[in-house]
């Protein structure tokens, strides 16, 4: 595999063990005020407002939002399957709204795209199918079966040119589709909700596939998707729409740490732990009784580390009691919450500043602790 990711890499004889960022500065995609209006005898629908945006070369960039939030529409701009109504898409410095056909034929070639349903064609070989936009492109043939080969390694589906998509499973047909966009050997790849149709087995080996291809050949990836799951798998920075509109962006570990939009929020809340309802049903606004248990969750928000030495130092001789945990490392930061029932002895107010953030939830009886 490093072999061929030598060889696809823009540049036959780059080193693959090189740093992909060191050899690789294109791939970047800046939007400007971008909008885009919908005008059908339906009416006006505005899908996208004044979206500014800088992607990096190199990052993998996802974009999120409710159904409808505009994530299609703001993709397919960026290799102009859609046009802006206002503002501009600029790629690597280029304003790509006023390119002709050629200049269309080009980019597309710079930036690659893989489907949520795969878009192969049936009729034709696995090997035909990555072929096609080569043979669009006038390749000579022996140029063409190199690279549908390497390609076809790249995705780990070397032997299976011969065969039929419809012989395929639902991960082997994205592998398909990522070889036949990188064939080209694009700068950029565009992900339209690419995991959507598979099982969550297979979602996990399609993005490792894609933050493998994204370290090796340096390429820029974008993504959309309406889960927060894929967004925390592989991604580097998100961007979150909501109407429209750019609710919030930033990296993963921060909008995962602290949302600051309700899309956010309802967006992140299926990944969220409820504490378990037998205690959540006996919890209590107030003390009652001076032996009462406090019920305290500590936030974990990317900044401050979960050190359980430390809350056993500060619970002292009282009980300590672990209700719920739910810490999860995103890019090497703690994000997430713990739950704590502490004995009557210890102040809640003794564990500010443990965590990015303290509240106390409730209180229990001292026997339900
Ligand atoms: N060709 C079109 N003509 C008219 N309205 C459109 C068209 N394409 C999209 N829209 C509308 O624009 C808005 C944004 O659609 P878009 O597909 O970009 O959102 P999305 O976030 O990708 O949604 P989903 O997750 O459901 O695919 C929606 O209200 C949609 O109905």
């Amino acid at each position: 595999m490093a072999g061929a990711s030598a060889i696809l890499h823009r540049g036959a004889a780059v080193d693959a063990a090189a740093p992909a960022a060191a050899i690789r500065k294109a791939g970047t995609v800046r939007l400007e005020g971008l909008g885009k209006t919908y005008v059908s005898a339906a009416g006006k629908v505005v899908a996208l407002n004044a979206i500014d945006l800088d992607i990096c070369a190199g990052e993998i960039f996802g974009i999120i939002g409710r159904s409808g939030a505009g994530k299609s529409s703001l993709l397919r701009t960026i290799n102009r399957l859609e046009q802006p109504s206002s503002g501009r898409v600029l790629i690597d410095g280029q304003d790509i709204s006023g390119l002709d056909e050629t200049g269309l034929v080009a980019l597309r070639r710079r930036v690659g795209m893989i489907f949520q349903h795969f878009n192969l064609l049936s009729a034709k070989t696995v090997r035909e199918n990555v072929a096609l936009p080569l043979r669009v492109a006038g390749l000579p043939a022996a140029e063409i079966a190199r690279r549908v080969e390497q390609a076809l390694g790249l995705v780990g589906l070397s032997g299976k040119g011969e065969s039929y998509p419809s012989r395929l499973s639902g991960g082997q047909k994205q592998r398909v589709g990522i070889a036949r966009a990188l064939v080209s050997r694009p700068e950029i790849l565009l992900c339209d909700e690419a995991t959507s149709a598979l099982d969550p087995e297979t979602t996990g080996a399609i993005l490792r596939l894609l933050r493998d291809i994204n370290q090796r050949l340096g390429l820029t990836i974008v993504l959309i998707t309406h889960e927060m799951s894929v967004i925390r798998e592989i991604c580097d920075r998100v961007l979150v729409l909501e109407r429209g509109e750019l609710a919030e962006e930033g990296p993963v570990w921060q909008v995962f740490g602290a949302p600051q939009h309700d899309a956010t929020r309802a967006l992140l809340q299926p990944l969220q732990h409820a504490l378990p309802e037998d205690l959540a049903c006996r919890l209590r606004k107030d003390r009652r009784d001076p032996q009462d248990h406090a019920i305290v969750e500590l936030g974990f928000a990317g900044l401050a580390v979960p050190d359980l030495a430390r809350l056993a130092r500060l619970a002292g001789d009282g009980p300590l009691r672990l209700v719920l945990s739910q810490i999860d490392r995103i890019q090497g930061r703690a994000i997430g919450k713990i739950v704590l029932a502490l004995g009557p002895m210890t102040q809640p107010d003794a564990f500010a500043g443990v965590s990015d953030s303290m509240r106390v939830l409730g209180y229990v009886d001292s026997t339900d602790g």
